[in-house]
């Protein structure tokens, strides 16, 4: 089975989600145009880190991101990632995925699990409490967002249900790529699994921020790499490479989970 993924690895207007909302479409044309079947956006690209101002401007029950992004799916006939938005609900705060299939159907939804404290998220948002599994063309899928790549037992859970892509929307300063490769990297070997880390560009007031997205393979090789420019980049995947590395090394199967608690 092979798939072929689009990284939108967009820059973010600080607290301006019109801004950021109108340059949607064109990553998503873009991708339509080199027969992407999904397209993958960075976190929090509605409103940025702009955490103080999210009464204002988080997206309430994630209803504008819902609409734009079902339009597009089902306009260009592509699956979308939307990367995460920040959202309201109620009077908490989430940093939120959305998986939209090409008809433009609701797949799933995932809250970040574990919240950064190094840029205040755990003074403002909400932490998620639920897995994310989908598929994409009926291979098992699962997405976190960020830090919680820094959460190796996070990742392995989600990877048990037979998932062989885990995607990673992030908003990665620029002083710790090298940690974002490596970690990146790490999950994607020890989990026998395709990676697709997508990260934002440009900067905030606090900080910069990387970009370097990247589509890395079951054995931990980089086969799409960005640099630090704002583009969409398209690639093919082979989901077989995963049977072939579980063959050769059946590390699910040569657990034990009797020791790990
Ligand atoms: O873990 C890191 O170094 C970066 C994490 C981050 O920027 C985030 O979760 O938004």
């Amino acid at each position: 089975m092979k798939i072929t993924i689009s990284v939108a690895q967009m820059d973010v207007s600080f607290g301006k989600p019109a801004e950021n909302f109108a340059r949607i479409e064109s990553f998503v044309a873009q991708a339509a145009t080199e027969q992407a079947d999904i397209v993958v956006f960075p976190e929090m690209w509605n409103t940025g880190y702009d955490l103080s101002r999210f009464n204002d401007i988080a997206d309430v029950n994630g209803l504008q991101t819902l609409h734009v992004f079902k339009a597009l799916a089902q306009k260009y006939h592509i699956m979308i990632h939307t990367g995460s938005v920040a959202t309201k609900r109620g009077n908490q705060f989430f940093n939120t995925t959305y998986i939209i299939d090409e008809n433009g159907e609701l797949l799933s939804t995932y809250d970040k699990v574990h919240l950064f404290g190094l840029m205040h998220e755990d003074e403002f948002l909400t932490p998620g409490s639920k897995k994310d599994q989908f598929e994409v063309k009926g291979v098992p899928a699962t997405s976190v967002i960020c830090y919680d790549i820094r959460f190796p037992e996070w990742l392995r859970t989600l990877s048990l249900n037979d998932s062989r892509i885990i995607f990673v929307p992030a908003e990665w300063p620029t002083p710790r790529m090298p940690q974002w490769r490596t970690l990146l990297a790490a999950r994607a070997i020890e989990n026998q699994s395709f990676v697709v880390g997508v990260n934002r560009v440009g900067a905030d007031p606090e900080n910069r921020f990387g970009g370097n997205s990247v589509v890395i393979d079951p054995l931990g090789n980089n086969v799409l790499y960005l640099g630090h420019e704002e583009e969409l980049k398209t690639v093919t995947i082979d989901i077989n490479a995963t049977d072939k590395v579980r063959g050769f090394m059946p590390v699910f199967a040569d657990r034990r989970p009797d020791l790990y608690e």
